[in-house]
C-alpha cells in the first residue's frame, strides 16, 4: 500500500492509495477520507462508495462533498476505482465496457476473467486491506451511484451479514434486461441467463430471506437521463412491495444524473449509514 495523495479535509485527511491488487492482478487506487477520530487512532466504521461508469476513484472524492459528513460522522469513507486498468488490461469499444466499468462482477468469460475479479475485490481484498491499514472497525456499510448504485444492491444481497446498511443513488436495478447490463453480463457473465440473474436486484430482492433484509435507501433524479432506458427504479418499487421489503424510493425532481444531484442529497446517505454503523 502506498500513499500517492493527501489533504487535510473538515479536521480530518482524505488520501489516495495505491496497491498491488491479488484479485484483479493490477495495480488498484482508492481513496480513504480518514475522519477526525481515526486520525487520533480510534476505530471507526467504514463506508464503501462505488461509483459508476466512466468513473475513477477520483470523481466521488473530488464532486460529492461528503467529506463533512464523514467528518461530522465519524465514518472512514473508502471509493475504489471502477475496474482493473492499465497495459495488458483488456477493454470494450465503448464506456460501458471493460475499464472504467468493472460492473461489479467475478467475469467468467475471456479476455476479462483474468483481471475483471471485481466483486472479490470489494467484497473480500478491500475490507481485509483497509482493516489492516487503517483504525477500522468490523462495521460496514455500502453505497453507490448507477452502475455503483447496482455494486452496492447486489454485494449486499449476495453477501448478507457483510454490510450493515445499504443505499443508492440512481441505480441500475434490472441489469439483465437493460442495455448497460445485458452488453456487460454478456461479456463477462456469458450467455447463461441464470448467471445474469444471481447479479440482478431485483431478481435478488425477489429471492431474499426475510431474517437478512437491510433497508433500501434509494433517490432518483426524475430529469435523469437514462430513468426510463438503463434504471427503471419502479421495477425495484414493484420487486419490494411484493415481497414487503423494506424500501424507501425518493424521486427528486428536478435532478439529472450528474453529482451535482449526488451531493444534493449525499447528507440524507450519510444519515441512513451512520444510524446503522452506530
Ligand atoms: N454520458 C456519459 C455516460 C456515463 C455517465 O453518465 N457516467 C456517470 C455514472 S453512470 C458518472 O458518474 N460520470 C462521471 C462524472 O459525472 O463525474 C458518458 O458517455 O461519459
Amino acid at each position: 500500500m502506498q500513499r500517492i495523495e493527501q489533504h487535510a479535509s473538515f479536521g480530518g485527511r482524505q488520501e489516495v492509495w495505491q496497491h498491488a491488487s491479488s484479485r484483479t492482478g493490477t495495480d488498484m487506487k482508492l481513496g480513504v477520507y480518514l475522519p477526525p477520530k481515526a486520525l487520533a487512532g480510534e476505530k471507526c466504521p467504514v463506508l464503501y462508495w462505488l461509483s459508476g461508469l466512466t468513473c475513477t476513484e477520483q470523481n466521488f472524492i473530488t464532486k460529492a462533498g461528503a467529506q463533512q459528513f464523514a467528518a461530522g460522522h465519524n465514518l472512514i469513507v473508502v471509493a475504489p476505482d471502477t475496474s482493473p486498468r492499465g497495459e495488458g488490461v483488456p477493454n470494450g469499444d465503448a464506456y460501458d465496457l471493460g475499464q472504467g466499468a468493472g460492473f461489479y462482477v467475478n467475469a467468467t468469460q475471456q479476455p476479462w476473467t483474468k483481471h475483471f475479479q471485481m466483486e472479490s475485490y470489494i467484497v473480500d481484498e478491500l475490507p481485509a486491506l483497509i482493516e489492516a491499514y487503517f483504525p477500522a472497525s468490523p462495521a460496514r456499510g455500502i453505497f453507490g451511484h448507477s452502475m455503483g448504485g447496482h455494486g452496492a444492491l447486489t454485494l449486499a444481497l449476495r453477501h448478507p451479514g457483510r454490510y450493515r446498511s445499504v443505499s443508492a443513488f440512481a441505480p441500475i436495478v434490472a441489469p439483465s434486461i437493460v442495455p448497460w447490463g445485458q452488453k456487460a453480463f454478456k461479456a463477462y457473465l456469458g450467455d447463461d441467463m441464470a448467471a445474469w440473474r444471481a447479479h440482478d436486484t431485483v431478481q435478488l430482492i425477489a429471492a431474499s430471506a426475510p431474517g437478512h433484509r437491510l433497508p433500501l435507501l434509494v433517490d432518483q433524479g426524475d430529469a435523469d437521463e437514462f430513468l426510463a432506458t438503463q434504471l427503471k427504479p419502479e421495477l425495484l418499487k414493484a420487486a419490494c412491495e411484493q415481497v414487503g421489503y423494506p424500501f424507501t424510493l425518493r424521486l427528486q425532481p428536478g435532478h439529472d444524473h450528474s453529482y451535482y444531484f449526488i451531493a444534493s442529497f449525499i447528507a440524507d446517505h450519510f444519515a441512513h449509514h451512520a444510524q446503522a454503523l452506530g
